[in-house]
């Protein structure tokens, strides 16, 4: 666990915590919002939905469980000296909006330059979970995975782009379905260079 990140509420661990509530009162809170919407939580369709509403939180949130250093804490170094891009496109994730708490979902294309050995690719999906696995704004998450990156991997330079569509702009709201929200950061080489950026968006298809 990151020791400086309240995993409650994703706030300085020195900020006021939360009480976490209890299975039983996360169930309770559900059946509220059963009720609130018109419907009845005691009819036998609706009984187990508690239970399993608080299940499926447990995953959609579970990055507060998680920490990116775990993660990327192993590198390899034996790589023929490859020292160029590293690249893995189209990552898909889903997250939820801390505005509505409804989903945005797309893809993530994490770029960078090593410095010191490479990360395995897989830990570069797994890093997109951690963060995408909590409430977040599109931006935050894409600084949370670039920063990560930085913080644990050294890299000479760093990449990350997000392509989401949020359920909030298109279930609700203003209707917008099918709208995209682009995001992207680029630091050390990627940030000085615009070769190197142009490189970047040419490996992901976006010239
Ligand atoms: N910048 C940013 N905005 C987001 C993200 N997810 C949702 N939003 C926006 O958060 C805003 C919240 O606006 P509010 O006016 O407080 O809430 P609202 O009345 O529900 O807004 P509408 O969605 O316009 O109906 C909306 O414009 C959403 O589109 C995100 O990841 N980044
Ligand atoms: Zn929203």
């Amino acid at each position: 666990m990151d020791a400086r990140v309240n995993p409650l509420n994703n706030q300085p661990a020195n900020s006021k915590q939360p009480r976490r509530p209890n299975q039983e009162e996360a169930e309770a809170a559900v059946r509220t919002l059963i009720a609130w919407a018109g419907d009845d939580p005691t009819r036998e369709g609706l009984l187990e939905t508690p239970g399993r509403v608080t299940r499926a939180y447990g995953e959609f949130f579970a990055g507060y469980e998680q920490d990116a250093k775990t993660i990327l804490s192993k590198t390899f170094k034996e790589v023929g000296g490859y020292d160029d891009i590293v690249l893995v496109k189209d990552i898909p994730f889903s997250s939820h909006c801390e505005h509505h708490m409804v989903p945005f979902v797309g893809k993530a294309h994490i770029a960078y330059l090593p410095h010191d050995g490479v990360v395995g690719l897989s830990k570069l999906a797994r890093l997109v979970d951690v963060f995408a696995r909590r409430l977040q704004t599109q931006e935050n998450l894409t600084a949370q995975i670039i920063d990560a990156i930085n913080e644990h991997l050294g890299p000479r330079g760093a990449a990350v782009m997000l392509e989401a569509e949020h359920m909030c702009m298109s279930m609700r709201g203003v209707h917008a379905h099918g709208a995209a929200t682009v995001t992207h950061r680029f630091t050390g080489v990627f940030a000085e260079d615009r070769v190197e950026q142009d490189r970047f968006f040419a490996m992901i298809g976006k010239r």
